[in-house]
């Protein structure tokens, strides 16, 4: 479990992470999202007790990341997979992280064999991709077999073949009981790894929500060639209607919220109205996320179709 409570850290005069509280629980994936610069890295890296806050804490098993007596083997992370030396191996790397943190040397090999880096364990780093980097980065957060996970982007670099092994590893990770946060910018593959979501922007919270209360349906699609009657008949049974695009010539589509697709088309079968078509649309995280987000997004991209 971690406990981040009233965090606030500044850099300056910018003010990086503002009050933040959420709970990250155990068994199950947390995606962490916001806009760039909303506040992510930071509040991570206060939580491994690498930046010290201005105000609140954040605290992992009911404690200060600084107090953990072994802290590897009760909290692994992967924060920058850039940041180790080029000449070693990664047995080399390892080994010495497992030395340090009283790890044995089969678990090594275990989390090199673990993240696909067995061909290459005596291979200097130096020459490895941005996606390879990324498996070593993760195998040094498992080393120390811990219960609480946090990767900062850990996708990034990563091709499909080792993104859908991420998505994998980290529902594994969770459906072990440990706790899993994970940020990303990858909307499509947050919506297939996390069961959970905790979303900021400018260093506050927006969301803390299940992803299933996020995505849920939106409203249900309707086509029929008397959509005035049938819009008439659903607005007096209780359900929100407006038009859904241009129409098709024969009649009206229409956006219905607060019906369900069973109680329209029994609704329209009452009155003798015909109906065409009854989707039900749920709303897509990107969708939600891009709306949630509008208004504390700082750097807003182009319309492509300008
Ligand atoms: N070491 C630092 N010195 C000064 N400002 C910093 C530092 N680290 C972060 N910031 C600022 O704090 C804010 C939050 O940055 P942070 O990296 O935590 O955001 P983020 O949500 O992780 O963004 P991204 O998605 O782009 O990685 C930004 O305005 C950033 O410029």
């Amino acid at each position: 479990m971690i406990e981040v409570r009233e965090l606030t850290k500044r850099f300056g005069r910018t003010v990086a992470v503002d009050g933040l509280t959420f709970h990250v629980k155990p068994g199950r994936v947390t995606g962490f999202l916001g806009p760039n610069g909303a506040g992510k890295s930071t509040t991570m890296r206060v939580i491994l007790g690498l930046d010290h806050p201005a105000g609140g804490e954040a605290l992992v098993g009911g404690r200060l990341y600084s107090r953990i007596r072994h802290p590897m083997r009760e909290v692994g992370a992967l924060l920058d997979a850039g940041a180790v030396q080029g000449g070693r191996t990664p047995l080399g790397h390892l080994s010495w992280i497992a030395r340090s943190n009283r790890v044995g040397r089969e678990r090594v090999v275990s989390v090199i064999e673990q993240v696909g880096l067995a061909g290459v364990a005596r291979k200097r780093i130096a020459g490895f991709s941005l996606g390879m980097r990324q498996r070593l980065g993760i195998a040094a957060a498992l080393l120390g077999d811990p219960g609480v996970l946090l990767f900062d982007e850990p996708v990034n670099g990563l091709d499909p073949d080792g993104v859908r092994w991420i998505r994998e590893l980290m529902r594994g990770l969770a459906a072990e009981g440990r706790t899993v946060l994970l940020s990303s910018h990858l909307m499509s593959e947050m919506e297939l790894t996390a069961d959970h979501l905790v979303i900021i922007g400018r260093g506050r919270l927006l969301a803390d929500t299940a992803m299933r209360d996020l995505t849920g349906v939106r409203d249900v699609f309707v086509r029929s060639p008397r959509a005035a009657d049938l819009a008439a008949a659903l607005s007096a049974a209780g359900g929100t209607v407006a038009p859904a695009g241009s129409g098709n010539g024969e009649g009206a589509d229409l956006s219905v919220r607060g019906l369900g697709p069973v109680e329209i088309g029994d609704l329209a079968a009452r009155h003798a109205i015909p109906v065409h078509e009854i989707t039900p649309r749920a709303a897509s995280l990107e969708e939600t996320y891009l709306r949630l987000t509008e208004a504390v997004t700082d750097h807003v991209s182009g319309r492509a179709d300008r």
